[in-house]
């Protein structure tokens, strides 16, 4: 079998090689004359599939080492015999912790505390669910709004779910995690533009790691500059990796698309596709994987750190977006090198707390910490 496979997906080399003969590539350099003798694909969201690249080709599958899937032209690939998969949930855990390090920021710099905090969630699905567990073990008050989900699961649903204009209402932070669709009853392309953020009660942080075109470049800039909303912390852009200079300046916290980039959740996200190739083609081997490397400095002691700053040292030390931030905003335009360079971080529960005050210890225990 022939595998084209983007070079910038980590954990996969040596492993994929025991599939077929693979040739690697960034995933900005695929082109039809690349994949065209290839079976299958292993892809991350930089790449366009659709009729450009794919016409012709010997194609037989599409793996994406991601959760998101609209750089798949799904259509395209139903009605030309090229099956896709995903790899559902693989880095919802990554994305939890960007949130949280982002929220626990927010309160730093603005001096408020969560707990009086309302956030609104828009996508409860593998990522929205978990950001609302980390979200109420901070003592937020969440806020959950899925129509699609609300729709499906009708009045036997668990969870209870408010309507858009209750976010805008109630909500003091607002965070997207739906995919990007631009049709449907219930598309998002530009969910977030003049008319949502004109129709906001408690100028509320905008928070967009879902996908960028998500929110609109344009009206997250006037809102901001009329005082419509209070700040927004941007993971996804529209029209990334040409970011908008003036939004750049503009976010409270800016990083190149690496919400989902742990270590945890690349390994994971390479095993799926793995598995997905294998189903696929039936194949009966089991590979074996690079071990998720330990983080440089596991044991996080606490010693001498007020209780109250407790939590936001230990989730920072895990995870800290504003580094990154500052990077982006000096060399904006090495937006693709930041992503394709990533040092992968690790999740909570890689790391191991000492001398925690009692005040903190369920609150890091909640979130993933090892305690002792
Ligand atoms: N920044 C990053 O690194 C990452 C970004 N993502 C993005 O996050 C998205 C969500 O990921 P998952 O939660 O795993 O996907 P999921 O498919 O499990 O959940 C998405 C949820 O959004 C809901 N939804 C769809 N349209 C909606 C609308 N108009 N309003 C409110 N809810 C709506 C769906 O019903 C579903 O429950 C992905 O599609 C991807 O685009 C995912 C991983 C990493
Ligand atoms: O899984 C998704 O969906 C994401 O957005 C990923 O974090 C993006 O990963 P890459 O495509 O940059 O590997």
């Amino acid at each position: 079998m022939k595998i084209l496979a983007d070079s910038h997906i980590p954990f996969l080399k040596g492993v994929a090689e025991q599939f077929g003969e693979v040739e690697y590539l960034p995933g900005n350099q695929f082109t039809r004359d690349a994949i065209k003798l290839k079976d299958a694909l292993i892809v991350r969201t930089v790449t366009h599939f659709g009729y450009d690249i794919l016409h012709g080709s010997s194609v037989k599958l599409i793996c994406s080492a991601t959760i998101g899937y609209d750089h798949i032209d799904t259509e395209y690939c139903d009605s030309h015999g090229i099956a896709w998969r995903t790899a559902p949930g693989c880095n919802a855990s990554s994305v939890e912790q960007y949130i949280t390090a982002s929220l626990l920021f927010l309160a730093r710099k603005y001096n408020f505390n969560l707990k009086e905090k309302t956030i609104g969630i828009v996508g409860v699905g593998n990522v929205g669910s978990k950001v609302a567990v980390a979200c109420r073990k901070l003592g937020m008050n969440v806020l959950l709004n899925d129509p699609p989900r609300e729709k499906a699961e009708g009045s036997n649903s668990e969870t209870e779910f408010v309507n858009i204009r209750t976010i805008q209402l109630e909500a003091d932070i607002i965070t997207f995690h739906t995919p990007l669709t631009k049709v449907g009853e219930h598309k998002t392309f530009h969910l977030v533009d003049n008319s949502f953020l004109n129709f906001l009660e408690r100028k509320p942080f905008i928070i967009n790691a879902a996908r960028g075109a998500v929110t609109s470049n344009q009206s997250l800039k006037k809102a901001l500059n009329n005082g419509n909303i209070s700040g927004v912390v941007l993971d996804c852009w529209e029209n990334e990796p040409e970011i908008d200079a003036e939004l750049l300046s503009m976010a409270e916290i800016a990083t190149p698309h690496i919400a989902g980039y742990s270590a945890d959740g690349k390994w994971t996200a390479t095993k799926m596709s793995i598995d997905n190739l294998k189903d696929h083609f039936g194949l009966d081997i089991t590979p074996v994987y690079q071990p998720i490397p330990e983080p440089k400095e596991p044991v996080i002691d606490l010693k001498g750190i007020a209780p109250e700053d407790q939590l936001a040292h230990a989730v920072w030390h895990s995870y800290n977006p504003m580094r990154e931030t500052e990077l982006l905003k000096t060399s904006p335009e090495k937006f693709y090198w930041f992503r394709s360079n990533y040092p992968l971080r690790r999740e909570y529960h890689a790391f191991t707390v000492i001398n925690s005050h009692n005040s903190v210890h369920q609150k890091l225990k909640d979130l993933g910490f090892n305690i002792i």
